[in-house]
């Protein structure tokens, strides 16, 4: 896994970059989810979309590994998603490694924010490489599941979408979450349009699916570790952390 630095520059000023906390902040308690769009501008968001696609078109996506699921009868395919692991230092992804530093200053000013250095419960010092995740279309999907469901230290998610002009009506591809502690009829539809950032709590209280998607879909994922919870998993499995 990799240190905050708690020096990340943000492009936004100081001012700015407070009020863009205090919103994550406020709808990470209030919804456990929180959307921001246009968290980049259409120049630097499509340099990152130009890197993504580079690595794809380089080969470098793997397809995602099956996840070994229950008896569901009718999917043949689980998942349909090719990823690959990317630190951000990298010489040929400067961009996705500027986008990864924007998030990072977020979060560490989040973090800084509430509750004298907690997020919520949370102290946040470090977090995964970044995965770039590709659905080729053609129905690839991912199955409903819950990123950490047993204390494995990540404890925010945030998925930042590189779709332009996606029509979830044509390409489907909606994250649908399924909130704990929303009514049973409430879902949280998130569309995986282009330069937008989600973050959710990554445990229990956010079940998610991708649904079907039928245009190739594109999104950046960063898993952030509280702490506490991560030396104590790294203490219970030392052997087997893969971040
Ligand atoms: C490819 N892909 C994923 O797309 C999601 C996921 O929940 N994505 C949500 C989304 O893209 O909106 C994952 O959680 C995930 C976890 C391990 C390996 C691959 C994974
Ligand atoms: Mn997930």
């Amino acid at each position: 896994e990799i240190l905050l630095n708690n020096s990340s520059i943000s492009l936004l000023d100081d001012t700015e970059l407070e009020e863009m906390c205090r919103n994550v902040i406020q709808d990470l308690s209030a919804y456990g989810l929180c959307v921001l769009d246009d968290f980049l501008g259409r120049k630097k968001g499509e340099a990152v979309l130009k890197e993504v696609l580079d690595i794809q078109s380089q080969g470098l996506l793997r397809n995602g590994q099956l996840v070994s699921a229950k008896s569901n009868q009718d999917q043949r395919i689980i998942r349909g998603d090719q990823i690959c692991w990317v630190d951000g230092k990298e010489p040929h992804c400067p961009h996705i490694g500027f986008l990864i530093s924007q998030v990072d200053a977020v979060i560490v000013r989040a973090n800084r924010m509430l509750d004298n250095d907690r997020l919520g419960q949370y102290n946040i010092n470090s977090r995964t490489k970044a995965m770039v995740a590709c659905y080729p279309g053609h129905g690839s999907h991912y199955v409903k599941h819950v990123d950490n469901p047993n204390g494995d230290g990540r404890c925010i998610t945030a998925i930042y979408y590189l779709n332009l002009d996606w029509d979830v009506q044509a390409s489907g591809g909606l994250l649908r979450i399924f909130p704990e502690g929303w009514r049973e009829d409430k879902v949280a539809d998130i569309e995986p349009l282009f330069d937008r950032l989600l973050f959710f709590w990554s445990d229990r209280r956010n079940p998610h699916e991708v649904q079907p998607a039928y245009q190739t879909r594109y999104a950046i994922t960063l898993w952030y570790f509280d702490s506490t919870e991560r030396e104590e998993a790294l203490r219970r499995y030392q052997k087997d952390s893969k971040y």
